[in-house]
């Protein structure tokens, strides 16, 4: 196996701009970056520094007025051949977004249906996605909930008896019930107390543990990195300015950015080197 293969996903000069009555603002600016299979990859960067822009990019979900304007995107499937993500098309992109490429969005506990059973929504999304899997449900929903940590109940139970902290844990099981190969989570700890933060941190450590899946999780929080990601990118006015390990990068920052977002948790920071 050459060293290309043990990467899942390779960035190559991406470029993405946003169309705007001013020209075109450029988001993400000549990224290069490789993930590797089975790592926790963090992004890092202040807000409107393009985690976002990137990860959207990748997942093929941009949408106007944002732009690819330039490079390309290999990921390697487990069980396909290479692609160009950025030149599929049709069902083949369906099928990679769904069955290879998973994506928890920010704010994503909102995105439960209200009106349906948790049972309902793994059903839903099995049915159309896994439909081979679809006579496992009854026993897949509770091993999938135990693996977040949730009991089996839950699945009788609707959103709204459930805290923020639950159903971000409901939505990652909803995203490994698919087997993906990637799953990328934008802020999956914003906006959650700190107790519940770990908690979350926890399960997505477990679930590469336990799945080998590869997580792709951008946070502005340097704390989360240093928590949970093996290497962290560092991105800055659409620049990837620093890639590395992060405990590497956490005690000997290259760009005075990186060092900026480090001092601005001190605690944190201390706690990882
Ligand atoms: N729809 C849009 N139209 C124009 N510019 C946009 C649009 N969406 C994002 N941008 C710009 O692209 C740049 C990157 O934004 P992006 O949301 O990717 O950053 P981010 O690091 O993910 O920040 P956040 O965490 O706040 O989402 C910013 O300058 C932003 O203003």
């Amino acid at each position: 196996m050459s060293e290309t293969d043990d990467n899942v996903l390779e960035l190559s000069g991406l470029e993405v701009g946003y169309a705007t009555s001013e020209g075109m603002v450029t988001a993400v600016d000549k990224a290069d970056l490789a993930v590797r299979r089975g790592e926790i990859l963090g992004i890092a960067g202040e807000s409107g520094s393009g985690k976002s822009t990137m990860a959207v990019a990748l997942l093929r979900l941009l949408k106007p007025p944002g732009r690819v304007l330039g490079g390309s995107i290999t990921f390697r499937p487990k069980d396909k051949a290479p692609v160009d993500l950025l030149k599929v098309q049709g069902q083949q992109l369906r099928t990679l977004r769904w069955s290879n490429l998973s994506y928890l969005p920010q704010g994503s506990m909102n995105s439960l249906n209200p009106v349906m059973r948790i049972k309902d929504q793994f059903a839903d999304v099995i049915i159309e996605h896994a439909p081979a899997r679809r006579s496992e449900i009854d026993q897949l929903v509770p091993r999938l909930l135990e693996q977040v940590g949730l009991e089996p109940r839950v699945a009788r139970m609707y959103p709204h008896e459930l805290s923020g902290g639950m159903k971000q844990r409901i939505l990652m099981a909803i995203c490994i019930a698919l087997e993906p190969d990637v799953i990328v989570a934008d802020e999956p700890t914003t906006a959650l107390d700190v107790t519940i933060q770990r908690v979350i941190l926890q399960s997505l450590a477990d679930l590469r543990r336990d799945f080998g899946v590869t997580l792709i999780v951008i946070s502005h929080d340097m704390g989360v990195h240093a928590q949970l990601v093996d290497r962290v990118a560092v991105m800055y006015e659409g620049k990837l300015v620093e890639v590395g390990d992060v405990r590497q990068i956490f005690k000997d920052p290259q760009h005075e950015y990186t060092r900026s977002l480090i001092d601005s948790i001190p605690s944190i920071g201390k706690e990882a080197s």
